[in-house]
């Protein structure tokens, strides 16, 4: 097994970078570099020097984590360097001359955590989203299940299912002794109907957390001219979008990232739906239907000059949103579930706060948000259809129990502790190097 370093902190120049080991040879190389070991898991404040000439390098704190006390399992060092870019480098030099020493590639520390059990893989992805989360949401829901959020629930659930299928197996080993075993077996189904339910529940509210990770889309739809862009333009306060008296000046999604009372928001500028016969601005409302389906709220602008233009059917809610209030009369405004001007910057403001409070309810109220992936999602959903068809069998059935077991493998796979070499490219995807 090879020993890895990196820097574990941000881009330099920096304050401080920090260089961390992890591996066999980590105590060795931090020794040679510093002339000792210092306490386990207390800082000292050492001499970092070029270890064949012993010219100094730095002076810095050191740290030293013996295995197995330590985030990945191994020996473990860490150097708090000055964040100079020819320190760290003097640092990597010295540390590449070692032999067994290498760079580690991204994500290898938290992958030797996960292979040594010091993290379950729900926690490694709650690692993942806690570094790119941007909002105070993404943020809570990351930690909630970096501390076991998901994994404790996912945990009792199986220790249920275990429980349930060792009594209804019992029942079938002791068939023939008729009503006991059956009234065994009819009460683990009836936990097991229970467990499903809770199940059920925690699978309706999956969206909740998946959007929150993922950001939440409001798509702003409408004919053309009818101010789209221009009102992106107002939400995001900067100049995103190109304005134009033209219609269809707008073609390609234009996407503006918020953070809207915590939540992760995505305003998207779509081009005017209409009928038209053009082939790039047909291609470009083609996209605009698109991304509006898939939104989570479509807000229909219309500048209520004319006869009014209805809102298409999308699977999102719809906000009718009146534009260039400007230039209607009051009698137009009642056609409207809001008014805005970008020309006075009248309602705009009141729109994206209504925006955030339709957010905090629609992804906010509820149990907290443990399923914040597809994976998540696929695997509860499993184990759910395992024990509703462990339900639908007979009585003390084999078939009972093996359907147990499936639900029991599905929430396995969920923390992690089995199959979980097919997910671990797509988990460790996005980590940097250095954790
Ligand atoms: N008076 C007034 N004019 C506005 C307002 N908002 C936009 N306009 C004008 O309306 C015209 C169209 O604005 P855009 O923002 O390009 O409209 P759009 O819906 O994005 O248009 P397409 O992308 O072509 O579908 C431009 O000339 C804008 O200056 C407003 O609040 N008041
Ligand atoms: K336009
Ligand atoms: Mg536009």
């Amino acid at each position: 097994m090879d020993t890895i370093f990196a820097l574990s902190s941000g881009a330099l120049p920096a304050a401080i970078g920090i260089v961390r080991l992890s591996g066999p040879k980590a105590g060795d190389a931090l020794q040679a570099l510093v002339g000792r070991l210092p306490q386990p898991r207390t800082a000292a404040l050492v001499r970092v020097r070029e270890p064949e000439s012993g010219a100094a390098i730095d002076q810095a704190l050191a740290l030293w984590f013996p295995a197995p006390s330590s985030e990945t399992g191994e020996n473990m060092a860490e150097l708090q360097l000055h964040g100079g870019r020819a320190v760290v480098a003097a640092v990597f030099a010295a540390l590449g001359r070692m032999d067994g020493l290498r760079l580690a590639v991204p994500g290898e520390f938290t992958r030797r955590a996960l292979a040594n059990g010091h993290m379950d893989l729900p926690a490694v992805e709650a690692l993942a989203d806690l570094i790119a989360a941007e909002t105070e949401q993404q943020r809570g829901q990351a930690i909630g299940q970096m501390l076991g959020g998901l994994s404790r629930r996912a945990d009792a659930w199986r220790q249920q299912i275990i429980s349930a299928q060792a009594r209804i197996e019992a029942a079938i080993d002791f068939s023939d002794e008729g009503d006991v075993s059956e009234d065994v077996a009819a009460a683990s189904l009836k936990e097991v109907a229970g467990l499903r339910a809770e199940l059920d529940a925690v699978l309706a509210e999956a969206q909740r957390g998946e959007r929150v990770r993922d950001g939440i889309v409001v798509a702003i739809a409408g004919p053309p001219n009818a101010g789209k862009s221009s009102l992106v333009n107002a939400i995001a306060q900067r100049d995103v979008a190109i304005v134009s008296p033209i219609a269809g000046t707008t073609r390609d999604v234009i996407e503006v990232h918020l953070d809207l009372q915590g939540y992760p928001v995505t305003i998207i500028d779509t081009a005017g739906i209409h009928d038209s016969s053009e082939p790039i601005e047909q291609e470009g409302i083609r996209r605009a239907r698109l991304r509006a389906e898939g939104a989570d709220l479509v807000l229909w602008l219309d500048d209520l000059s004319g006869q009014p233009s209805l809102p298409e059917a999308f699977g999102a809610d719809v906000w009718r949103v009146g534009s260039k209030s400007d230039l209607v009369d009051s009698s137009a405004k009642q056609r409207a579930d809001w008014l805005t001007s970008t020309r006075s910057g009248d309602g705009v403001g009141e729109l994206v706060s209504a925006i955030g409070s339709y957010v905090a309810e629609r992804y906010g109220r509820g149990e907290s948000r443990i399923i914040t992936r597809e994976r998540h999602r696929l695997a509860i959903q499993d184990s759910r259809d395992a024990l509703l068809r462990a339900e639908a069998a007979a009585l003390g059935d084999e078939v009972v129990a093996e359907e147990l077991r499936l639900a029991g493998r599905a929430l396995e796979r969920l923390l992690g502790r089995i199959d979980v070499e097919h997910v671990l490219d797509a988990v460790f995807r996005d980590f940097c190097i250095g954790k």
